[in-house]
């Protein structure tokens, strides 16, 4: 059951009843079906733990809205970073970053409290369900008339109290209005060096295709934060992997995936230790763990 957009047992998700009669016609205009409470609580920006020189505090950070759950910082207690996690195909990047927020894992500050798909039958949504996620078919559409529209998505996002988006192999263009709902807040992974081969119509296969055709020696993810376009947001990390002379489209593929999993779960540490500062010139940049004055 995919029912109006959330299948899963202890998703959290409440349908509250109406206050007043505003918050009443709020909630007719944006929810669908009784899936989703509709909440007033804003994304508020947080201060990171330390400034350092010649960059401005992340505004990376968001208050969790009092989970409970908590992690020290030098200089205060860091709420734990609950993460959404949007999908289109097998998952495995959406898969280990699920591990890596396990206890002892590498990103062990965050939690994934919900699945985004287009696509409720794809690899990523059968691992979400098998591990208790929630799964939220986004967007509506007219193959996916039970998906929910952008507002609706953002009051469930609010609801889960999401404090930053993961695309990681979504497929649809997300829209202005969740852009600016989470600034500076949502990545995507994107399996070449942008700014070479991004945009529209560069996904999966078609980017190593193309990087092998232009005859490029190197490749590899980029990490970058989102923006209105496809793949010209800022980039925050980046691996390289050699393109070799008799390489397969399938073969590159998998070389940069490897490296995908590793660049993604540490870029989603840095996000949910508040490790991420940006430069003046709105470069982010990734604090490591061990010295607060070097970048990685
Ligand atoms: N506002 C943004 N939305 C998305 C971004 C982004 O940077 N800003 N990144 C993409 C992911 N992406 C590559 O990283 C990407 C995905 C899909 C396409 C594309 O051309 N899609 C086709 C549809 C494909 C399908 O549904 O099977 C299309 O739109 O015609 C380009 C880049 C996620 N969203
Ligand atoms: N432009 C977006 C794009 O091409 N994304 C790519 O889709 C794959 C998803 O794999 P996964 O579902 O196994 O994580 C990954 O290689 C990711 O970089």
């Amino acid at each position: 059951m995919e029912a109006a957009a959330v299948a899963s047992p202890g998703s959290g998700l409440r349908y509250l009843p109406p206050i007043n009669p505003a918050q009443k016609r709020q909630r007719s205009r944006s929810a669908t079906a009784g899936a989703f409470a509709t909440t007033r609580r804003q994304p508020r920006a947080a201060v990171a733990c330390r400034r350092p020189h010649r960059v401005e505090a992340a505004a990376a950070a968001r208050d969790s809205g009092g989970s409970g759950d908590s992690s020290h910082c030098s200089g205060g207690v860091r709420s734990r970073k609950r993460l959404a996690v949007f999908v289109s195909g097998g998952g495995s990047n959406f898969r280990s970053i699920h591990e890596a927020t396990a206890a002892g894992g590498k990103a062990s500050s965050g939690d994934v409290v919900a699945l985004v798909t287009d696509k409720p039958g794809c690899g990523g949504a059968e691992y979400a369900r098998r591990s208790g996620i929630p799964v939220v078919l986004f967007p509506r559409s007219k193959s996916a008339p039970e998906g929910v529209p952008t507002a609706q998505l953002l009051n469930a996002l609010r609801d889960l109290r999401v404090d930053f988006v993961l695309l990681a192999g979504y497929l649809k263009l997300i829209p202005s209005e969740l852009v600016q709902a989470y600034p500076r807040s949502v990545l995507n992974i994107h399996p070449s060096l942008l700014p070479a081969f991004g945009g529209k119509g560069y996904y999966g296969l078609k980017v190593h295709k193309a990087v092998i055709a232009s005859g490029a020696r190197y490749s590899g993810p980029t990490v970058h934060f989102v923006d209105e376009q496809f793949d010209t947001g800022r980039t925050l990390a980046q691996r390289v992997v050699p393109v070799l002379a008799d390489d397969t489209p399938e073969q590159l593929a998998a070389r940069v995936l490897h490296e995908e999993h590793h660049v993604y779960v540490e870029a989603v540490a840095a996000l949910c230790e508040d490790r991420i500062v940006w430069r003046e010139d709105g470069v982010p940049l990734i604090r490591t763990q061990t010295n607060p004055d070097a970048y990685a």
